[in-house]
């Protein structure tokens, strides 16, 4: 019988893994900023909701914990995927304060947002679990990441503020 030896199995899944998927969904998360401000924008809700944060926070521990990976760390990364929410939800409502002829002239339902929000939770959750290798491997890892993040700024043609909130977003991966 042949045993295959478990360091070249990690080897080769640590090669084959890339952030691509991840960044893709940091990605989508950030843009969908653009929604949560335009929502705010005519509700004049604050762009902080400490609450729903708590919310996000508890249940992606809970679902660390029954995926069997770090807690902590994954608190730290969806605090950094809310963080860079914020960015962009900042960025816009001072914009179109100061620019009220560039603002929307409609503001998307923000509890339809959050449905959109949650199912992209759950997306990033899985790829969490299927990179949680390529997380630890130090250089290697800021190497995939910057490589995955300039393909993903490129293909969704990010301005300076959605790259600002792509790095805010990306600071705990690695
Ligand atoms: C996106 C929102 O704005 C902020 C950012 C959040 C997020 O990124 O999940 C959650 C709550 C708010 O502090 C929201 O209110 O839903």
């Amino acid at each position: 019988t042949t045993v295959p030896a478990a360091p070249a199995v990690h080897e080769a899944a640590t090669r084959a893994a890339t952030f691509d998927g991840l960044t893709e969904l940091m990605i989508q998360r950030i843009v969908i900023g653009d929604d949560v401000a335009a929502s705010k924008y005519f509700s004049g809700k604050p762009v902080d909701d400490p609450v729903r944060e708590q919310q996000i926070l508890d249940s992606v521990r809970q679902s660390a914990v029954q995926l069997g990976i770090d807690p902590d760390s994954t608190a730290a990364f969806f605090q950094a995927q809310i963080d860079a929410s914020k960015v962009v939800q900042r960025g816009l409502l001072a914009y179109w304060a100061a620019h009220p002829d560039k603002a929307p002239t409609s503001g998307p339902d923000l509890n339809v947002i959050r449905e959109k929000l949650d199912a992209l939770t759950t997306q990033l959750l899985a790829e969490l679990v299927r990179v949680d290798h390529l997380r630890q491997t130090g250089l290697r890892c800021d190497i995939s990441l910057v490589v995955s993040i300039a393909t993903g700024e490129i293909r969704h043609h990010l301005d300076a503020l959605h790259r600002q909130a792509v790095r805010t977003a990306s600071a705990t991966v690695c």
